[in-house]
């Protein structure tokens, strides 16, 4: 089963970047989005690359966003698709069964696509206002997500969801009651002044007091 949290990665350059995502790893965030938009393929190659290498090092999980033929190239974990994305189908045709692919959803309907055209996992949102995204899909609150989720119960839809936009640790045992198997966060990890701490109360309201 995939870990409870992921860490979307932020950074306007690649040194930024790399040093997002090597400050979640060393926090314990076990499973890293390169999220990387409106690249130069030379620059998301070259971030693409050192994430691969560290994720290795921290025996964590990678996946990209968006770009099914950059995540094919340097064989990484997965994807993350949007519904404006490469569709989940042609996605998997490409990377294999293998491989990891979330997408997104802002709707039961969403889900039930992306489900039947192969989805691994759903990115459920937004759960809240973010900056991290611009045109958000419609905001769903706790009650978006609970409601969805008694609608995937009632149809046996069993996939594990994630919700994201906007989370903060406060709002993660509200979440984690409507039934959702994790998060996806980015604002958080990348802007906290104590990531260990930050990251260690995210997984401990994740998992409990289960040892991971
Ligand atoms: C885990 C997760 N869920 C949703 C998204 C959003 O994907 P998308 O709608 O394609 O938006 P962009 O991230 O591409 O701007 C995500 N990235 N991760
Ligand atoms: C990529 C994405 N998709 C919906 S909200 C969002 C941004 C998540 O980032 P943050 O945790 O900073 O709100
Ligand atoms: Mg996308």
């Amino acid at each position: 089963m995939y870990n409870k949290l992921q860490y979307i990665s932020q950074g306007e350059s690649v040194e930024e970047q790399l040093y997002n995502i090597h400050q979640a790893l060393d926090n314990g965030c076990d499973w890293i989005q390169m999220r990387f938009k409106h690249q130069k393929p030379k620059k998301a190659l070259a971030l693409a690359e050192a994430t691969k290498f560290l994720c290795e090092e921290y025996l964590a999980n990678f996946i990209i966003n968006d770009d099914v033929h950059l995540a094919e190239k340097i064989n990484a974990d997965g994807v993350h698709l949007g519904l404006s994305d490469m569709r989940v189908s042609e996605a998997r045709a490409i990377l294999g069964k293998t491989k990891i692919i979330g997408a997104t959803a802002n709707t039961f309907e969403d889900i039930v696509c992306q489900v039947t055209n192969g989805c691994d996992y759903i990115g459920l949102g937004p759960f809240q206002h973010t900056k991290t995204k611009t045109n958000l899909s419609p905001i769903l609150g706790s009650e978006g997500y609970h409601s969805i989720i008694t609608k995937m119960k009632e149809s046996q839809i069993d996939i594990p969801v994630y919700a994201i936009g906007g989370i903060t640790l406060r709002d993660v045992n509200p979440l984690m009651k409507t039934g959702i198997h994790g998060i996806a966060v980015s604002g958080v990890i990348t802007k906290s002044d104590d990531k260990q701490e930050l990251i260690t109360q995210l997984n401990y309201n994740l998992y409990g007091n289960v040892t991971i």
